[in-house]
């Protein structure tokens, strides 16, 4: 059942204009009347209209092969605004120091990468960035709409992957049924299709990780805050959480991603090196782009 017939070719054609791929079009205006189906409810009824809910999907989406290359930078969204500065940003646990004076600036359509030793402080440092701890010294400024994907954790073992989208939803102001249908989308992306009856914590590490991806993009953030966001992915999905980064990228967002690959690397603007071992000031450009961290 999907309500008003004229519903779903409004809402393919709106995808189609703002850039999707017809035949991608379809494929979500074919996901989204079979998700109304399961819920045995109509789409306007479930979704609101369809333009506006068109618009919505391809915010949240910004997938590779959603969008067909932009005329013009979506608004909000400027290509180099600044989403996160750190100035002098110095983090202590009693005594001992973790870091120090550390500078990082991510504009949008930025990638910056944090990386270190085991221990270095880096989950720390998102954490910071993310508001969730205070530092020490120095200050942070970010824009409004963040999305903090940590390292573990993040996700409640008793909850469906459908009720973590409703509740995290919820916190983004977001009616229960479209939080849903988005996570849903998200998670179609990462090759994953939700069971509605498994709990997070009959879920395998890889796919636990893809429900905290998807729950740290829910709310269609300009700054996402990933730490370590792929361990247990497999081959397939690494390189297709890459593709997502770059994407996100070039839809003007901010990433900031903990990793300890090295060849990670090449996807990245600029590197944030918090390791100990590092002899100073060490933050440099990656593929170009440049960067503004130091280390002292
Ligand atoms: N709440 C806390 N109280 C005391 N020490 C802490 C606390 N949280 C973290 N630490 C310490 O701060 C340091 C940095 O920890 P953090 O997890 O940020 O490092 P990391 O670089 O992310 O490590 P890894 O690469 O192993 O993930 C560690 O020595 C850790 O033991």
């Amino acid at each position: 059942m999907t309500g008003d017939p004229r519903w779903l070719p409004r809402f393919e054609a709106e995808l189609v204009q703002l850039g999707l791929e017809p035949a991608r079009a379809r494929q979500l205006a074919g996901e989204t009347a079979q998700q109304a189906a399961e819920f045995g409810a109509g789409t306007a009824e479930l979704f609101g209209p369809a333009h506006l809910y068109a618009r919505h999907l391809v915010a949240a989406l910004s997938a590779p092969g959603d969008t067909a290359p932009r005329t013009e930078t979506p608004p909000g969204l400027a290509r180099g605004r600044v989403l996160l500065r750190l100035e002098g940003v110095g983090k202590r646990h009693r005594r001992t120091t973790v870091f120090a004076d550390v500078d990082l600036t991510v504009r949008a359509g930025e990638v910056a990468a944090v990386v270190g030793a085991n221990g270095c402080g880096k989950s720390t440092l998102l954490r910071i960035c993310a508001g969730l701890s205070t530092p020490t010294t120095g200050t942070v400024h970010r824009t409004a709409r963040v999305g903090y994907v940590p390292q573990d954790g993040g996700t409640a073992g008793w909850l469906t992957p459908a009720e973590h989208f409703t509740l995290f939803g919820a916190a983004a102001r977001m009616a229960p049924r479209r939080a849903r249908s988005t996570g849903e989308h998200l998670a179609r992306r990462l090759a994953w299709r939700p069971d509605r009856a498994r709990c997070a914590q009959h879920l395998s590490g890889g796919t636990r990780q893809k429900l905290n991806l998807v729950l740290g993009e829910l709310h269609a953030p300009d700054l996402l805050l990933l730490d370590e966001p792929y361990q247990g992915f497999d081959q397939g999905t690494y390189v297709d959480f890459w593709q997502q980064v770059r994407a996100w990228r070039d839809s003007g967002r901010g990433v900031v991603v903990v990793t300890h690959l090295l060849h990670d690397l090449r996807h990245v603007d600029q590197v944030l090196d918090l390791s100990a071992a590092a002899p100073g000031p060490s933050t440099a450009p990656a593929g170009g782009g440049h960067g503004t961290g130091r280390r002292a």
